[in-house]
């Protein structure tokens, strides 16, 4: 056990372990998923694993599928070198989003994280409306965020100071940290908070300094050669970069491709969440159906009025708003289109059959 915990295995997992499958099988942390193999870590060694078939037939969505993060049920053969996963234990946190257009409506991202450092540029990048977005996403997977705004040798201290007291003016529970890749300034903060034995993740869009953040983080080249070379149950040999790393300090960080495309993140019930105040401001409207247009008594009009609550953070909650009840329509309509399709199917063979 205590080999897994350095790996993450933390009192939440232990609680929710089922006792009846660790007789049978082990535990093991998928650390890389590559199309439609994994690989898993005891602690020890990485090793190759696919999904047991009863496990492959029983899955019914995305969220059915391991991902980079998850704690699974496995059993080793060959030396350790091949394994097969069983099931696996419930998640504390689960990032994922939705694909348009398909009929699996998730991709998962990545499992357990604990904290996502969401990084934009204190420059140019900086943007409000984005900021909330990543923060409706995290707070609606479970994770703790932390903001870092980079390149902080960009911009005078006064505009950095000045950008992170009106950030936590909105936020005041959220950590902020201005930080520099070049002058080295607040790297040792961030490193102060990742914690060995805790899993985190890097946001942010392209260009903003993650990569090398994350290596100066890391220390020297270890990114690129944390790669693992196995051989296979059928003879064949896989590169497969791990996407699971572990720090010095025995901190966990996530990086994959799908966390990098991260751009339309789905948001539902963690708007409320990241818009609390405008959800507190609402509820001392006049009328419990106030929609907020031209009710006498509107707490939300007389907060616009006295500034209390910007135009603009008002006019982005109700965005998102609107856009989460489009994506959850379209998902819903969806659904009962494929299961029309479904009835049409078995109708249609009944009749043939008769
Ligand atoms: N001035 C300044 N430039 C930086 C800093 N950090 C990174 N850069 C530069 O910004 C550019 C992008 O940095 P990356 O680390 O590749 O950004 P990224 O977020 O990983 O981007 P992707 O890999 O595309 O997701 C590089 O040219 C870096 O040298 C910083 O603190 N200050
Ligand atoms: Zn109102």
């Amino acid at each position: 056990m205590d080999t897994l915990k350095e790996i993450g295995l933390s009192d939440w997992f232990q609680s929710h372990i089922d006792q009846n499958k660790l007789a049978t099988h082990e535990l093991a942390r998928i650390v890389a998923v590559h199309k439609d193999s994994f690989m898993i870590s005891n602690g020890k060694q990485d090793v190759f694993a696919e999904l047991s078939g009863n496990l492959h037939y029983s899955v019914e969505s995305a969220t059915d599928l391991p991902t980079v993060g998850d704690w699974v049920y496995a059993d080793f053969y060959d030396d350790d070198t091949h394994a097969i996963i069983h099931g696996f234990v419930p998640r504390k946190t689960l990032l994922k989003r939705k694909t348009a257009g398909k009929l699996v409506e998730f991709q998962l991202i990545a499992a357990n994280i604990d904290t996502a450092f969401i990084v934009q540029s204190a420059n140019e990048n900086f943007n409000l409306s984005r900021l909330e977005r990543y923060l409706v996403m995290i707070n609606q997977s479970g994770i703790t965020p932390v903001i870092l705004l980079s390149k902080s040798d960009l911009l005078p201290q006064s505009e950095i100071e000045e950008l992170t007291t009106s950030i936590l003016t909105t936020y005041p529970e959220i950590t902020v940290i201005a930080f520099s890749n070049e002058t080295r300034e607040n790297l040792d903060k961030v490193r102060d908070l990742l914690i060995s034995g805790s899993t985190y993740c890097l946001l942010g869009s392209s260009g903003v300094g993650k990569t090398t953040l994350l290596n100066s983080i890391l220390g020297s080249t270890k990114l690129e050669t944390q790669t693992v070379s196995k051989k296979q149950s059928k003879g064949r040999h896989t590169t497969t970069s791990r996407e699971l790393l572990q720090l010095e300090n025995g901190a966990m960080i996530i990086d994959t491709p799908g966390m990098r495309e991260l751009g339309n993140m789905s948001v539902d019930s963690g708007i409320d969440e990241t818009f609390s105040e405008i959800i507190e401001l609402m509820q001392h409207c006049k009328f419990s159906n106030c929609s907020h247009t031209k009710e006498k008594g509107c707490a939300i009009l007389s907060a616009l009025a006295t500034d209390e609550l910007s135009e603009q953070r008002y006019k982005n909650y109700q965005k998102m708003k609107s856009e989460s009840a489009f994506n959850d329509m379209s998902y819903s309509d969806k659904r009962k289109k494929d299961k029309d399709f479904g009835k049409m199917i078995k109708t249609t063979l009944k009749n043939k059959k008769r």
